[in-house]
């Protein structure tokens, strides 16, 4: 016995060593597969598979003054340019552990959005994670079905029913503030963005969790009971003031992006740490804004255990808002799953990140297409305005239903989406091999970035591809059905693992331009075309010059009660 713990330590030593070795073998395998399989695919050349191209990336994030993400997105969008015209994909070596396949074909981009071996998400996805944790959007397939199941009820048609009244309630404090800015200045601001974001955020706040509306006061919401960073909230109250930490969370993904030339980033799990090293050796600015996305963390707990506090002391209190319904499985004994603390708040995080930096970017570049088309801005107007007549003539109310009829209104969103779609890359991993229909063999463990903003404009798929053209939605012929045989058209993803959040982002949308359109006429007051997008992670909102005008006799606002 004695003997056998002498040796112990030794054999656990040469076991850890083994280990070790074995891993290292496996990997230097991988990569001498994945090198030889990719080698037939254009793309910029390299010596070695263990540096690949990475001096490309080094190159690009330490330029001075240079954005990280933006550099690195425009970077893959120039090589897809050079390399990607012939086969609809083109390689990088991200050495020394990444190889990523970026491809611009709508073909190879459906079969891999829609394999079952290609759910879990691209490496550079992890960058992301100590702003949203590892939830739904960042997350490996098994514990995306998982937490697929937990979210999907929210984003239901059932539950978009009860978020109406919110959106009815913020549209109304919205117009508010816009016939105050008629009144005060010609009804012009020097930037639309934040108009449409503090409306996003509210409404977006309100739906997790309003559980009292009472003569149209809203008595308790996310927002409201949050106080983040002393901003005041409702933001929209608050004279379209965005709070601070949504233009911190800009920054920090953007300069998380300096974390995917860190081999060590991708074994070591503790992206706060990543994070935290990062944010220190670059300045104390950056340092500042991690401490106040920690503290945005924070009160999200706290709200979450003073409400589960609140509804254990009082069950009758629950609503059907999510922040109650997912603190409620804590608390029935019958629940399929317990909900701890930490899940509901990467929930909460992801939904009120998530939601609010897509819709409104896609909102404000609706908004500044429709502010520089004076003709489709006046067709839409006579759609709505039908609609009303017909609402007012039968007694109906704005519903979930009778808004699909505005069928020009939903061309428009989709048109705008088509230009400047919101999440303009998506990236998976694969676990098995995928055959293409050229023979090409893409091995396991590649990382596909699938440029969707590149597809949307592919000429082979849509005629005029720079132009802002909504009835191109509305036509039957040879153009419409090419793009449509190829899903050509896929702004939220496509496959199981597509967006969740599409029904509810198109009802705020709808919602908005009803009321907007209802209301006022428009008028974008920058000269049209010389706003130049960036892509990021995400396409970067429409920051414009705007003017609001009322209109007379519109009928709009009766239905907003
Ligand atoms: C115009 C607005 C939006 C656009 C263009 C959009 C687009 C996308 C895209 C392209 C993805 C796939 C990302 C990927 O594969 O990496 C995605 C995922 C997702 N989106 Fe959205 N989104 C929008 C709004 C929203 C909103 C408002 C919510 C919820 C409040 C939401 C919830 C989700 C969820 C939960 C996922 C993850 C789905 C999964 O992995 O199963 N989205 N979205």
């Amino acid at each position: 016995m004695a003997a056998i713990l002498s040796i112990l330590p030794f054999g656990i030593i040469i076991a850890i060593i083994l280990i070790i070795i074995v891993n290292i073998i496996r990997l230097f395998f991988i990569q001498y597969r994945s090198y030889h399989c990719l080698k037939t695919i254009p793309g910029p050349d390299f010596h070695n598979p263990w540096i690949g191209n990475l001096k490309l990336f080094i190159d690009i994030i330490c330029k001075p003054n240079y954005r990280p993400s933006q550099g690195f997105f425009s970077l893959l969008k120039d090589l897809s340019d050079e390399y990607g015209s012939k086969l609809g994909l083109c390689r990088v070596w991200f050495g020394p552990f990444i190889p990523i396949v970026v491809v611009t074909d709508a073909n190879i981009a459906q079969k891999i959005l829609n394999s079952e071996h290609h759910l879990d998400k691209a490496t550079p996805y992890r960058l992301v994670r100590f702003v949203i944790f590892d939830g739904i959007l960042t997350c490996n397939t098994e514990k995306w079905r998982q937490q697929k199941r937990e979210l999907q009820p929210h984003l239901k048609l059932k539950a978009l029913h009860s978020y109406l009244p919110n959106t009815k309630h913020y549209l109304t404090i919205l117009n508010e503030k816009i016939d105050q800015c008629i009144k005060d200045n010609d009804g012009k601001f020097m930037d639309a963005k934040p108009v449409v974001s503090t409306f996003v955020l509210d409404v977006l706040g309100g739906n997790i969790s309003v559980y009292i509306l009472m003569n149209n006061h809203i008595i308790f919401s996310f927002f409201s009971k949050a106080n983040f960073f002393s901003t005041e909230f409702n933001s929209l109250s608050a004279g379209f003031k965005e709070p601070k930490f949504i233009e911190r969370f800009e920054r920090m993904t953007d300069l998380s992006y300096v974390n995917l030339l860190k081999p060590w980033t991708y074994f070591f799990r503790y992206e706060w740490l990543n994070s935290l090293l990062l944010f220190m050796t670059k300045n104390m600015d950056n340092l500042k804004s991690l401490f106040l996305i920690l503290r945005f963390q924070r009160s999200v707990r706290e709200i979450i255990n003073n409400r589960l506090e609140k509804l254990r002391k009082n069950k009758d209190e629950k609503t059907s808002m999510m922040l109650d319904t997912m603190i409620e499985s804590r608390m029935n004994p019958n629940s399929m799953k317990v909900l701890n603390i930490k899940e509901i708040e990467t929930h909460m995080n992801f939904f009120i990140i998530g939601g609010h930096d897509t819709t409104t970017t896609s909102l404000s570049w609706t908004l500044y297409l429709l502010g520089h088309h004076q003709q489709i801005q006046e067709q839409l107007r006579d759609e709505i305005d039908q609609y009303l007549d017909e609402l007012e003539a039968n007694d109906e109310s704005i519903t979930l239903l009778n808004m699909k009829r505005l069928k020009y209104l939903e061309c428009c969103i989709l048109e705008a989406l088509r230009l400047y779609p919101s999440a303009p890359i998506v990236g998976r991993r694969g676990r098995s091999p995928i055959k293409l229909d050229n023979g090409i063999i893409l091995p396991t463990h590649v990382n596909y970035l699938i440029i969707i903003a590149k597809i949307l404009k592919d000429p082979k798929y849509f005629h005029e591809p720079n132009r802002f053209y909504p009835e191109r939605f509305l036509l039957n012929n040879d153009e419409t059905k090419n793009w449509f045989t190829h899903s050509a058209y896929f702004p939220f993803s496509a496959g199981i693992r597509m967006c969740l959040g599409r029904e509810y982002a198109m009802m705020q949308s709808r919602m908005l331009f009803i009321n907007l359109i209802g209301n006022y006429s428009i008028k974008s007051l920058d000269n049209y075309g010389e706003l130049n997008p960036t892509m990021n992670v995400l396409h970067v909102p429409a920051h414009f010059p705007i003017q609001f005008e009322h209109r007379t006799n519109c009928k709009i606002r009766k239905f907003m009660i």
